[in-house]
C-alpha cells in the first residue's frame, strides 16, 4: 500500500509578524524548529519509515524535512530538492504584512485576493528589495512575478506527475515537507477538492499528514498522525 507522508514547513519569523513571505528565503524560528522535531519524533513514535523525501529550495521547508528526519535517525535517506515545490509566489505583496498590505491596496482588494483561486497579486517590481533574478539558487528556472493559486497549482502538479507519482506506484514510502499553498495544490489533486473550496483549506504547521494510497494512487484513507 502506497504511503505518502506530508508535512508543512514549521512557524517561521514572517509567519510570526504575518508578512507574506512566498519565494522569499526565511528560516523556521526556535519554535519552528521545535516543531520540526517534534513531528519527527511523532512519525518514529508511530512507527513511520521512508524511502524517498522530496522538499522545495526553500530554508524552511528544507530544514523542517532534515530535523524530523535527524529525529528519526533518517538524515540519509535520499531528499529531492525541486523549485516546483516553492510556495506560493506572493508577487509584490512579499514582506508586506496585514496593516501594510490593507494601508497599501485597501480592505476590499483584500477580500477579493483572500477567497479568489485565479486572481494573483501585483507582480513584483524588478530590482526590488525581494528580486530572485540574481539567486543562484534559481539559474535557469523561471522565477515567477506573481502567482494566483491556480498557478501554483499549475506548476506544483508536473511535478507530482513526474516525479512523486512514480516514486509511490514503485513501492516507496514518500515524505514531502512544503509549504501551505504547495501542499494545498498535492491535497486538492488527490483529495478532489473543487476549486471554490481549496482556498479555505488550511493546512497546519508541522503536522504530518499521511495518505493511503490505493496501487491506482486513489487515497483510501487520509488522517493526521496526531489523530491515531
Ligand atoms: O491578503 C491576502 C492575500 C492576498 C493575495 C493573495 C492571497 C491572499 C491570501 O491568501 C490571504 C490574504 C489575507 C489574509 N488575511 S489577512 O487579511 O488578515 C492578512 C493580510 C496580510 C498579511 C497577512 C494576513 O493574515 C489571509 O488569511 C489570506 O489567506
Amino acid at each position: 500500500m502506497p504511503q505518502l507522508v506530508l508535512i508543512r514547513h514549521g512557524q517561521s519569523a514572517w509567519n510570526l509578524e504575518n508578512r507574506f513571505t512566498g519565494w522569499w528565503d526565511v528560516d523556521v524560528t526556535a519554535q519552528g524548529a521545535a516543531e520540526a522535531r517534534a513531528a519527527g519524533a511523532l512519525m518514529a513514535e508511530k512507527g513511520l519509515d521512508f524511502d524517498l523525501t522530496f522538499t522545495s529550495l526553500q530554508t524552511r521547508a528544507i530544514k523542517t524535512l532534515n530535523l524530523a528526519l535527524e529525529v528519526m535517525s533518517r538524515l540519509w535517506l535520499p531528499t529531492e530538492k525541486h523549485w516546483r515545490l516553492n510556495e506560493r509566489h506572493y508577487g509584490g505583496l512579499t514582506g508586506l504584512d496585514k496593516a501594510e498590505t490593507a494601508a497599501k491596496h485597501g480592505d476590499e482588494q483584500v477580500k477579493i485576493w483572500r477567497r479568489s483561486f485565479d486572481v494573483p497579486p501585483p507582480p513584483a517590481e524588478a530590482g526590488g528589495e525581494f528580486d530572485l533574478s540574481n539567486d543562484r539558487r534559481y539559474a535557469g528556472i523561471p522565477v515567477p512575478a506573481t502567482e494566483s493559486l491556480k498557478d501554483t497549482i499549475e506548476r506544483v502538479l508536473p511535478y507530482w506527475d513526474e516525479r512523486i507519482a512514480p516514486a509511490l506506484r514503485d513501492g516507496n514510502r514518500v515524505l514531502i515537507s512544503a509549504h501551505g499553498n504547495s501542499l494545498r495544490a498535492l491535497v486538492k489533486h488527490l483529495s478532489n477538492i473543487p476549486d471554490d473550496e481549496i482556498t479555505g483549506l488550511e493546512i497546519p504547521t508541522g503536522q504530518p499528514i499521511v495518505y493511503e494510497l490505493a496501487d491506482d494512487l486513489t487515497p483510501t484513507d487520509r488522517y493526521y498522525l496526531s489523530e491515531r
